[in-house]
């Protein structure tokens, strides 16, 4: 049986604070974006499998009887998609050739789709058996520098599956562009997204494809798994700057792992600070929406930027192309820190309300001389959803179409 075509997006996030200390336990303060991952399933009728991934430069097809081979190592417990099936992952490793040490861009993203698609079609969880198809995706946000786009990869491939294989409906309706699937669907979404992270991330702590799975409006609360949008937030302008350091997640994630394990009465603290930061950030965004806006709110929130940069270069994940953009910045008098999983990527800039075009366009030239790009952010994009071809920007369809 052919799948059904589909197409889904889902946004990247920023973490305003709390990065690495969520994957401990505490809180982040996160907001999604406005820049997507677009990604087009088609069936095929030739029995091959194909992804297309222009972002990281790798295109790859399998003949399906290649595939059919991996479903003898599928766990058919259901308690089991909680968990990545080691032995899955293990034999995916040797199928793609990568058994020891870390994965590669490619690598990662080439079995965080073959672990997807062999778990949802493989497994008798769907009506379809392997289909032959090709995934092409796009995505707007820069790869591997911390906004969250392999978050947005994963919630992608998990929502284009999920409705491909017919475990959740589609929810496009003939007179919208854009459809949004109900609560429990997107449940099914976020942890099959979940499991996507786990593969690139090794240890996620789930906060960015709950970003990019609901709509979260504003700003969101994560803490331990559990999402609250906070809608009494006032809208922060923030400036964003990508430093175009490559860093891995994955690696990051686990030297702060390994610090915390070696000095742990020493960074434990850290990470209880961080929770603070994060705890006093909401506090004075939820005042600020109760009461007029005064300066001394801005100088808080640039008070708890600087220090949660302060204690991110103490916990291992600083760079020395972060410290340039704080620097910089504030040699305009703007306060920044880095965002996601630091090591280089991208880093934050608060804006006050009077902070003037001539401050803004003079930092973003100064920022943009040391290489770096920049662009003031708009916040708030939608989670996943699917969409008819024409809702689509013409040039994001012709990259889907071109392969
Ligand atoms: N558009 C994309 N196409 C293919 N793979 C992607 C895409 N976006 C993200 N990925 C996967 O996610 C990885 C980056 O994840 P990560 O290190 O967590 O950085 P971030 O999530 O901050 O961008 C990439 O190396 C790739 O494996
Ligand atoms: C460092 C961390 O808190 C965020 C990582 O975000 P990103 O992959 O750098 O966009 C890890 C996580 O929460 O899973
Ligand atoms: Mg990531």
């Amino acid at each position: 049986m052919e799948v059904r075509d589909c197409l889904v997006s889902a946004p990247g996030k920023a973490i305003l604070h709390g990065e690495h200390a969520v994957v401990h336990g505490k809180v982040a303060l996160a907001v999604s974006l406005n820049l997507r991952t677009y990604l087009q399933l088609k069936a095929r009728s030739d029995g091959k499998v194909c992804i297309n991934l222009p972002n990281i430069d790798t295109f790859v097809c399998w003949e399906l009887s290649e595939l059919k081979q991996l479903t003898s190592f599928l766990s058919d417990k259901k308690e089991e998609m909680q968990r990545l099936d080691a032995e899955l992952v293990k034999r995916l490793r040797e199928f793609i050739g990568v058994t020891n040490g870390n994965l590669d861009s490619s690598a990662s993203a080439i079995l965080a789709f073959l672990y997807i698609y062999l778990s949802l079609f493989g497994s008798g969880r769907s009506i379809i058996d392997m289909p032959s198809l090709t995934v092409s995706v796009w995505s707007e946000l820069p790869t591997g520098a911390g906004l969250g786009s392999s978050a947005a990869y994963s919630v992608c491939l998990a929502a284009a599956f999920l409705c491909a294989t017919g475990n959740i409906p589609t929810p496009l309706k003939e007179w919208e562009q854009t459809g949004r699937w109900c609560q429990e669907d997107l449940e099914l979404i976020n942890s099959w997204a979940f499991q996507g992270e786990k593969i690139i991330h090794g240890n996620p702590s789930g906060v960015d494809n709950a970003v990019g799975t609901w709509d979260i409006g504003g700003m969101l609360r994560f803490l331990a798994g559990k999402i609250i949008p906070l809608s009494r937030v006032p809208l922060l302008r923030i400036l964003l700057t990508n430093t175009k350091v490559p860093r891995s997640t994955k690696v990051l994630v686990a030297r702060v792992k390994d610090k915390i394990n070696k000095l742990p009465s020493i960074m434990i603290p850290v990470l209880d600070s961080v929770d603070a930061i994060s705890c006093t950030c909401e506090k004075v965004l939820t005042e600020m929406t109760c009461e007029p806006i005064t300066g001394d709110h801005y100088n808080i929130l640039e008070e708890l930027i600087d220090i949660n940069q302060h204690h991110l270069n103490v916990i291992g994940v600083g760079h020395p192309s972060l410290d340039t953009l704080c620097q910089v910045t504030a040699a305009r008098g703007l306060h920044s820190k880095l965002t996601g999983a630091g090591g280089g990527g991208c880093g934050i800039t608060l804006l006050r309300p009077e902070t003037d075009s001539t401050t803004v366009q003079g930092t973003m030239k100064d920022l943009r001389d040391c290489g770096y790009d920049c662009w003031e952010t708009s916040i708030g994009g939608p989670g996943v959803q699917q969409h008819f071809p024409s809702s689509v920007k013409e040039e994001i369809m012709e990259v889907l179409n071109r392969y």
